[in-house]
């Protein structure tokens, strides 16, 4: 079965992570799709792109330990940070609108990848956080630094140094989700965009370019690699590895 669906409905380019029986963790495969679906995304017809997971218990649980954990050094690990990091930067500087549909729990990378998305919209009951810190770690796909760009200076660094998972609600009112919704994820991702999937992609792209300038006037590339850096070397000590081997063990 493929890891991921990318599929085009009326304009909306839709990119499932299909690994429900690892509550849609990244590995590899899904970064190849994410890459291919990013190219899509640039096509005339697309008018915008959305994100979600399969299944009703998980967005996305983050980065597949159980590949992952092989990573051991600082080195080896920066590879696939950067390559992860790279695909949320072309996420983030699309200039298309993008949603992220939070179909159910959401940690670490899936928080991360989440936060590259212009909008994100949460299923009734689930739960999301930046819990890389509970590993020993920092955020190291970009989503520190891009949440930094987001939220409040309180509320990212909140929910970036408390590392746990927040309901719907909380993450509401953080400001991390934009709305809660009930039912199908991709007709609730239709609906959010409705209105602004009536405009002209021009409107949509001169709109998005803003947003996209600003962030590039901060640095936000540079940001992003240094966020990354920092991960790897956090990546590669003892307390990290330890950390992982405790969940993959449980
Ligand atoms: C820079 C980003 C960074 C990175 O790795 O690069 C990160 O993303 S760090 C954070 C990595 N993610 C996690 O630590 C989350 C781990 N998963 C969980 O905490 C839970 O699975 C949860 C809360 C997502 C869902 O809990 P639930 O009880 O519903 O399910 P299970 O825990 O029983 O998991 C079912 C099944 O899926 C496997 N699984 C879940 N998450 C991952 C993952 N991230 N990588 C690999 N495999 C994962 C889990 O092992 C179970 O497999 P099974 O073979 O059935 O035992």
């Amino acid at each position: 079965m493929e890891s991921y669906i990318i599929e085009e409905q009326d304009g909306l380019l839709v990119f499932t992570i299909n690994r429900e029986e690892k509550r849609n963790a990244i590995s590899y495969d899904v970064m190849d799709g994410l890459e291919k679906a990013v190219s899509l995304a640039k096509e005339n017809e697309i008018k915008a792109m959305m994100i979600t997971g399969a299944g009703e218990s998980a967005f996305c649980s983050g980065g597949d330990l159980s590949v992952f954990h092989q990573l051991r050094t600082a080195d080896e690990a920066y590879v696939m940070l950067k390559r992860m990091s790279d695909i949320l930067i072309k996420i983030l500087l699309l200039p298309k609108p993008t949603i992220a549909v939070m179909n159910g729990t959401a940690v670490g990378g899936g928080c991360e990848l989440a936060s590259a998305c212009d909008f994100r919209i949460a299923k009734n009951g689930m739960r999301a956080g930046f819990i890389q810190g509970s590993l020993a770690i920092t955020t190291g796909w970009g989503g520190g630094t891009i949440i930094s760009e987001k939220l409040t200076h309180a509320d990212a660094m909140k929910m970036l140094m408390e590392a746990i998972p927040y309901n719907d609600e909380q993450l509401l009112q953080l400001g991390f989700v934009h709305s809660i919704y009930s039912g199908d994820a991709i007709t609730a991702g239709q609906s959010y965009l409705h209105n602004i999937m009536k405009l002209e992609s021009d409107v949509l792209k001169a709109y998005k370019e803003m947003f996209i300038k600003k962030m590039i006037h901060n640095g936000i590339e540079e940001r992003v690699n240094e966020e990354v850096n920092r991960c790897a070397i956090l990546w590669g000590e003892e307390a990290h590895h330890e950390q992982v081997a405790k969940f993959l063990n449980k």
